[in-house]
């Protein structure tokens, strides 16, 4: 029974970053893909809670802020603990035996900064985060400035008019701006922070993949971000999850 229970939607998406580091550090985990058909009623389940939580699952303490989006990871648990206001009480066990703790979108930069990633990568000895306080600073703005462009698309705008404007206006004006400034901060370094990969240089795969597939010639002038890519995609351990997981547009 795999420690870790991932749920997401059938697409990379928020998720892929959690899928690459499991991959990296050769963890089991159950790789749950919900249909969209099926949020509705799993929405109305967690319910569109905007408070932040910090739960407390087994020996992992997340940050957490639903807003009625759904990423879900689970870890083999105890009692869930949560806080409402500034008391922090019990609730109940989780219903199986995986802890469902369910986030938010915004979770990606929050949960694997916690005791999850600093967990599982002292376990595992690898450094994903930075290998300094400082590079973990620098990991941490690269991750941050990725997650703020990606956050800044309407994925979920029902209009089709005004999610294609707003589409095309972030990718012709706004990335160009995004990708100068990291090609800049790459410079002629093989990876983004230090001498190693980490979860900085993950995260620019899983973003500008996605990126492409809505503008196919995004990085035609940075071929230092294309060499940075493909890097990443030749680690063995991602190779291969990229080659096995469903082939989905986002
Ligand atoms: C209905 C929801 C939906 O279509 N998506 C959710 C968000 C998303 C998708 C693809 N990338 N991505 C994403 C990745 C990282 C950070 C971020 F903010 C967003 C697709």
């Amino acid at each position: 029974m795999p420690n870790y229970k991932l749920t997401y939607f059938n697409m990379r998406g928020r998720a892929e970053i959690i899928r690459y580091i499991f991959a990296y550090l050769d963890i089991n985990y159950e790789d749950h893909r919900i249909e969209q058909a099926d949020w509705p009623e799993i929405k109305s389940i967690l319910g569109n809670v905007t408070t932040s939580t910090t739960v407390i699952a087994g020996f992992v303490l997340l940050k957490i802020t639903i807003f009625g989006k759904m990423t879900r990871l689970a870890t083999a648990g105890t009692d869930v603990w949560k806080r409402r206001g500034n008391k922090l009480e019990p609730s109940a066990t989780a219903s199986d035996s995986m802890t469902m703790v369910s986030f938010s979108g915004a979770f990606v930069g929050s949960v694997t900064r916690l005791p999850t990633l600093e967990t599982l990568i002292a376990v595992h000895g690898c450094n994903l985060s930075g290998k300094t306080d400082l590079e973990q600073c620098q990991v941490d703005a690269i991750v941050d400035t990725l997650d703020d462009f990606m956050s800044r698309f309407p994925w979920a705008e029902k209009k089709k008019d005004v999610k294609e404007k707003m589409f095309n206006e972030l990718l012709t004006c706004d990335a160009p701006i995004l990708l100068q400034d990291l090609d800049t901060y790459l410079g002629k370094k093989e990876w983004f922070v230090g001498n190693s990969v980490t979860w900085a240089d993950f995260y620019w795969d899983v973003c500008s993949t996605t990126l492409l597939a809505f503008k196919s010639d995004l990085l035609d002038i940075h071929p230092r971000l294309v060499t940075l890519q493909r890097k990443v995609q030749a680690i063995p351990a991602i190779a291969d999850w990229i080659q096995r997981r469903p082939q989905t547009k986002l």
